[in-house]
């Protein structure tokens, strides 16, 4: 008879003869599949072969390096592009990364209308912005990005300003509650910029929506937390597995919030649409009806404005948001929303639901990105009190003691503001990488370089910003090299916060405009201080660039400011 010992030990036995079958019959299937693997890429493993770049381990490549928290991820990635200039390749698992840093390069990427598909990490945006622009690609993208890029023209820009500036007084208002108190200045900018997005871009009142900006802005922030945890964490990845998870639930909810905000601005504006009524049906304050000079704002002639640059990119590259004015008819000139309807109710094929996606894409592109800008500019200016004393004297030389909101032709007067925020977007670029899919080889101009189709490109926005070679002294915050003297003589793709070429950020004009008209009334009323130095700042990279100690500043009443009630 077998005893309970004599029993156990038979059961040991088969359970270790039965774990040794399945590591004998693993080992070898892993081994076979790495083999097929290896030789159905030949070429991609072969060019990527010739590529600088830290050794990996088989099968899992240089994974390991790239694991622990989104600060130290980022660091390392940083890091990586010391140790290899202008290009570096890493193999996670079976997937192919090519960092390009040098202009050069990037030129070649950016300037093409054939390398223009994002990479697959993008994807994570689905269940959110569905087709949208961002993350949409061949013929969709482009019928969508040729209705959608005339709506930012600057003359459709112009007729924002009173709204822009209604929405920055209002934003003084909020603050002055804080004045005196150390605080988290991205709260503030967040529901700005989103309630500014709402009564511009999409021509509702902040006010009839019935959930705050704040809320939405909140929401958004924590998706993006998801999304960033689905790039760095390999086994959230697969949409099966995630869903199963906390996370699933809780993407879940946040995109309950999100999506009923923006089917809300839908309906509202086909509601108005239906009743004939066009443009923004946001409310503007009298006191600033009255004495905006929308005149002789439409005066000045596109044309004759100095663009590039100005409006946040390198002089000499063009794309189509500097079509010319007369390529853009008087029909054409419709707010982004407005637009959108029309289009669908004149045979143009977009469905609600499309229209929806493009309204979720530019609230999120629109918003998050310049509340990280304006919150960074804060802080540099409470960082850097001497360079904020010059932004105040420019500003009081332009508004004198007038409390009179800001005209066009005054941002176009802001040099000095405008180095700063160029130099905030140099430094601290929202969108520190953007990513692309090759899907064919790719000559670089920095070397004797293919890139193998199949790779996943990623352009180091950040660090290319900071290359001393371009940039003496990269990590100083100096404005002057925003002076059309040291601009004139640098690569045209040195400089690239929102992209370039026919993938370039179609709301680029409208932050640089907004984001003139918002800070410029905020210093207008403010002394920016803080307790903290720019090497406290703690980066993280989680979509868009954010600080993860806070954007903590103070503000206190400037003695000869004017008072905007
Ligand atoms: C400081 C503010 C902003 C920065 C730094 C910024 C930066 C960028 C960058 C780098 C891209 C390319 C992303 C990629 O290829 O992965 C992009 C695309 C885009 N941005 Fe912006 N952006 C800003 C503000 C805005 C605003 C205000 C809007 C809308 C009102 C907007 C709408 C878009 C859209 C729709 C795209 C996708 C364009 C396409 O793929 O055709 N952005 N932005």
């Amino acid at each position: 008879m077998l005893g309970i010992n004599g029993y156990s030990r038979i059961m040991t036995n088969t359970e270790i003869s039965a774990s040794n079958i399945f590591y004998v019959l693993l080992i070898p299937a892993v081994l076979l599949w790495y083999m097929y693997w290896r030789l159905s890429r030949r070429h991609m493993i072969e060019l990527a072969e010739r590529l600088p770049g830290p050794k990996g381990w088989p099968l899992i490549g240089n994974a390991l390096e790239f694991v622990g928290s989104s600060s130290q991820i980022f660091k390392t990635f940083y890091n990586l592009s010391f140790r290899y200039e202008n290009i570096a390749k890493a193999w996670l698992g079976p997937k192919l990364l090519v960092f390009l840093t040098d202009p050069r390069d990037v030129e070649v990427i950016l300037s093409s209308s054939v390398y223009i598909d994002k990479a697959s990490e993008y994807r994570f945006f689905q269940p959110w912005l569905g087709n949208g622009l961002l993350i949409s690609t061949g013929h969709i993208w482009k019928t969508h990005r040729k209705l959608i890029a005339p709506t930012f023209h600057l003359n459709v820009l112009k007729s924002f300003i009173d709204l822009f500036n209604a929405n920055s007084r209002a934003t003084v208002d909020k603050l002055k509650m804080e004045s005196g108190k150390t605080f988290d200045c991205h709260d503030y900018m967040s529901e700005a910029t989103v309630e500014m997005l709402l009564e511009t871009a999409m021509g509702v009142s902040k006010s009839t929506q019935g959930q705050s900006g704040y809320e939405y802005a909140m929401a958004v922030m924590k998706m993006c937390d998801i999304l960033h945890l689905r790039h760095t964490k390999i086994w959230l990845r697969p949409d099966w597995l995630f869903n199963l998870t906390k996370y699933g639930k809780v993407q879940e909810h946040l995109l309950n919030i999100i999506h009923s905000l923006t089917r809300k601005v839908v309906k509202n504006k086909m509601e108005a649409f239906n009743k004939g009524v066009r443009g923004s049906t946001a409310h503007v304050p009298k006191e600033i009806l009255n004495s905006y000079d929308a005149e002789a704002d439409s005066k000045i002639e596109v044309k004759d404005v100095v663009e590039g640059v100005s409006f946040g990119q390198s002089v000499g590259i063009k794309d189509d948001l500097d079509v010319d004015d007369n390529d853009v008819g008087e029909k054409k000139r419709l707010a982004f929303l407005d637009l959108m309807i029309e289009a669908s109710q004149n045979g143009i094929m977009l469905s609600n639901e499309e229209i929806k996606e493009q309204v979720d894409t530019i609230m999120f592109e629109g918003h998050d990105t310049t509340a990280a800008a304006s919150s960074f500019f804060l802080c540099l200016m409470a960082a850097h009190p001497k360079i904020q004393e010059k932004v105040h004297h420019e500003i009081d030389s332009i508004f004198g003691n007038s409390d009179r909101p800001a005209t066009f032709a005054d941002t176009l007067e802001m040099k000095y503001l405008e180095r700063c925020l160029l130099e905030t977007l140099r430094l601290y670029p929202p969108v520190p990488i953007i990513a692309r899919k090759l899907n064919e080889d790719v000559k670089l101009a920095s070397g004797d370089y293919t890139l193998p189709a199949g790779c996943t490109l990623v352009i180091g926005t950040f660090k290319i910003h900071r290359r001393s070679d371009i940039y003496p002294n990269p990590d100083k915050f100096d404005p002057e090299n925003f002076h059309p003297d040291r601009t004139a003589n640098r690569h045209y793709y040195s400089f690239i916060p929102f992209s370039a070429g026919p993938r370039s950020c179609v709301g680029r004009k409208y932050a640089m405009l907004k984001l003139k008209i918002l800070l410029s009334t905020i210093m207008r009323n403010f002394i920016v201080k803080s307790d903290k130095v720019e090497s406290d700042f703690q980066l993280q990279a989680d979509i868009i660039l954010k600080r993860t100690d806070g954007f903590q500043i103070r503000l206190e009443s400037r003695k000869a400011a004017p008072i905007t009630e």
